[in-house]
């Protein structure tokens, strides 16, 4: 399979003057073309600032430290400003939490839609791809006037209007009802697998990961520490934030089970970390946890960055 997105050893710093958090401490992570894979940890472990990178839109306030990704064979970071304004039209789709902030309040849907995609493409047939039923009283709208999950499908009309080789989604259905949640779900899954493009779901549901996604890559202090088949990281996992992960989500756990939430809180990093980030919460943490930084060790189907992934795994 070819590599259609690469992250490298990526360490990002955002720093407000008086304060440095490093959200991104050498995060690594590789996408196959076509591949959909979830990304899952706490809130603050980085998932949107490892989204927001792919695309070159960290804010001003951060830093790349080190590393490197390339999307489709280009260089991110290396690209002059037309060859990334370039990349995010071609090759990207984005899509958020709050999708009504990425619509331009001022101009009707159908009017956006056809800036995208210029005169080859007709807006109401984009709209009838993500399944809003009506496509042309839509198209008239302006975004105030769409429901939430509408709200949603437009954007995704948007974000996939140029068939984009990947598609980011940070938290696109967080704030949808349940119902609205498993529809725009199945929308944006099923849209992308007729485009053949690949998904980079960011999100705390780990249930919608399991079901969707046929990879999972686990993020904490700011590195990915697990990653594999989301059937294998979920159902055994190698790391052992990965196995806090999963108890703590009440929708993974089997019937009877307890419910246990990932005991501590999860770092704020201001500096590379010495060692392992979790080993403060860790139960199975020794020494070398707190001061060498683990390496990455192949369990299994599954990579994990734990001193003692092998042998924790023999031992269960
Ligand atoms: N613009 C910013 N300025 C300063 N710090 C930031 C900024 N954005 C994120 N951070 C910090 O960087 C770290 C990683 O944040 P990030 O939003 O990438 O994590 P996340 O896993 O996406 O969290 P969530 O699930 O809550 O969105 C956190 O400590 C966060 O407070």
């Amino acid at each position: 399979m070819t590599a259609l997105l690469e992250v490298r050893d990526l360490a990002v710093e955002y720093d407000s003057g008086e304060r440095r958090v490093r959200a991104l401490d050498g995060a690594d992570l590789t996408v196959a073309a076509g591949e959909t894979i979830g990304i899952v940890g706490e809130s603050g472990s980085g998932k949107s600032t490892l989204g927001s990178a792919v695309g070159r839109l960290l804010p001003s306030t951060a830093n790349r430290v080190t590393g490197d990704v390339w999307l489709a064979g280009e260089r991110v970071f290396d690209l002059p400003p037309a060859g990334i304004r370039r990349l995010r039209r071609e090759r990207l789709g984005f899509v958020f939490q709050d999708p009504i902030a990425s619509l331009d309040p001022t101009m009707r849907v159908g009017k956006q839609l056809k800036l995208v995609l210029g005169s080859k493409g007709d807006p109401l047939s984009h709209l009838d791809r993500v399944r809003l039923a009506n496509p042309g009283r839509v198209a008239r709208m302006y975004p105030h006037q769409l429901s939430g999950g509408m709200a949603q499908r437009v954007a995704l009309a948007i974000a996939m209007a140029c068939q984009p080789r990947l598609l980011i989604a940070d938290e696109p259905t967080a704030a949808l009802d349940a119902q609205v949640r498993e529809e725009v779900l199945e929308v944006v899954f099923s849209v992308a697998a007729e485009a053949g493009t690949s998904i980079v779901w960011l999100s705390h549901d780990l249930t919608a990961v399991a079901r969707r996604c046929s990879r999972v890559a686990v993020m904490y202090g700011g590195r990915v520490v697990e990653d594999g088949p989301a059937a294998d990281v979920l159902g055994q996992p190698a790391h052992p934030y990965t196995a806090a992960l999963a108890r703590s989500a009440p929708a993974m756990a089997s019937l009877g089970d307890r419910l246990s939430p990932v005991p501590g809180r999860p770092p704020v990093l201001a500096e590379a970390s010495h060692g392992c980030a979790f080993e403060p919460r860790c139960p199975y943490a020794e020494e070398r946890c707190a001061k060498e930084r683990p390496e990455l060790h192949v369990v299994r189907t599954q990579e994990a960055l734990c001193h003692r992934a092998t042998e924790l795994v023999t031992a269960s």
